[in-house]
């Protein structure tokens, strides 16, 4: 008689877990959640623009230009039947929800005094808030990635920890946690203020996150070293760059020259090309120069940037050529490489150019602009 059968070794819990996550998986599906809003910017208390805006703009901009071919993603974003910008390229490619409430809005004070990190480049109220983002309101499915990207507190704690549930690895801004909106008189709409981290019920969700970005001036609010003990921090440095913070080890990450016309969406451009970076498989360090490109790219126009194709030919011809594998197991993994490769200073000089190329063509447009 036959041996009974002796069952397969059952595997332990983190290895089924591993393998219920991964099965079925999208190779490189992302989910994106933060709203689109009205911006209006003001300089010397004159209106000089008002642009589409909100991280769900910014973010969808460079993911579509910048992710590798095989990687998609879904935004999840809440307007007012008043949103101006349906038609506009990322709200068209990613519609979306229509709520009651009107669209979340900005005003973006600039000041030319030059920024820093406790004195930034612009003072911003918050005009309209559309509805929160719930739970609910994210698809019932797995993705690769998360990227929380709220700016008027629309990311509520219960739905950035359904999408830590859904996404392997979780992006979050730090602007979509510590911020609070102090509403005053006379209609000018609510002065934004931070709050510490520590103080949130985001706290306790940040050991589950894999990336913290915060600008310099929202570094101070989350507490570097106790996030870092929590998940990668990275601060961005405005025209220095940024700085990438992990349990071990830290990194600083040159910035691209840019004639700075906006500030307005490099944190969120930031974000998204260090994403994209992850996507092609770039170590974090690595990944951060897609971000200071992105970065760099956005505040070099006014409200979404568009990218001129040659510039962006470029871009994914040396991640082609750089990126080490495209199943990296970094986005899709649990575990992340954080240092820089010896690649890293070959794919700084080569996105300089491509820098260059964007400058170069910029200033021909406006040039062409000039002259008709
Ligand atoms: N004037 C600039 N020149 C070059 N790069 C910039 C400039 N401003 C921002 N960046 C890039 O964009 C990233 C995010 O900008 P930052 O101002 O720090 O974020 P936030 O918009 O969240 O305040 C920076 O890390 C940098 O890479
Ligand atoms: O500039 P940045 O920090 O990357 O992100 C910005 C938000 O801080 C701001 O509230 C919003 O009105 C802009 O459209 C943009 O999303």
């Amino acid at each position: 008689m036959p041996p009974a059968a002796v069952p397969a070794e059952e595997p332990a819990a983190a290895e089924e877990e591993e393998e219920q996550q991964t099965k079925g998986l999208p190779a490189l599906e992302g989910l994106v959640v933060g709203s689109y809003c009205h911006d209006v910017l003001l300089r010397g208390g004159r209106v000089v623009g008002e642009t589409l805006g909100g991280a769900a703009a910014f973010v969808s901009n460079v993911l579509d230009a910048a992710s590798p071919p095989e990687a998609s993603f879904s935004v999840v974003s809440k307007v007012g039947s008043d949103f101006a910008y349906a038609s506009a390229p990322a709200p068209e490619r990613h519609p979306p929800l229509l709520c009651p409430a009107p669209t979340t809005s900005f005003h973006a004070r600039f000041s030319d005094a030059v920024a820093s990190a406790h004195a930034p480049d612009r003072q911003l109220r918050r005009v309209n808030a559309c509805d929160p983002i719930y739970p609910d309101d994210l698809p019932d499915r797995r993705f690769a990635y998360g990227l929380a990207v709220g700016v008027a507190g629309e990311v509520l704690p219960e739905t950035l920890e359904r999408m830590i549930r859904l996404c392997r690895a979780v992006l979050v801004d730090a602007q979509a946690l510590i911020r609070v909106f102090d509403a005053e008189g006379g209609g000018s709409g609510a002065a934004v203020r931070h709050i510490a981290l520590e103080g949130t019920p985001y706290a306790r969700l940040l050991e589950r996150v894999a990336f913290l970005k915060a600008s310099s001036e929202e570094a101070p609010y989350i507490g570097v070293e106790m996030a870092r003990r929590r998940c990668c921090v990275i601060v961005t440095e405005g025209r220095d760059g940024c700085r990438l913070y992990w349990d071990d080890g830290e990194a600083r990450v040159a910035p691209f020259t840019a004639v700075q016309v906006d500030p307005t969406g490099a944190g969120d451009s930031y974000l998204a090309g260090f994403a994209a970076g992850l996507l092609w498989g770039l170590s974090a360090t690595d990944a951060a120069l897609i971000g200071n490109f992105f970065g760099a790219a956005a505040v070099s126009q006014i409200g979404v940037p568009t990218f001129h194709p040659k510039m962006l030919q470029a871009v994914k011809q040396i991640l082609e050529e750089k990126a080490i594998q495209r199943s990296s197991p970094c986005i899709n993994g649990t575990t992340f490489t954080f240092q820089r490769s010896d690649k890293h200073d070959e794919l700084h000089a080569a996105l300089q150019e491509a820098a260059r190329l964007m400058c170069e063509q910029q200033q021909n447009d406006t040039a062409t602009d000039n002259c008709d």
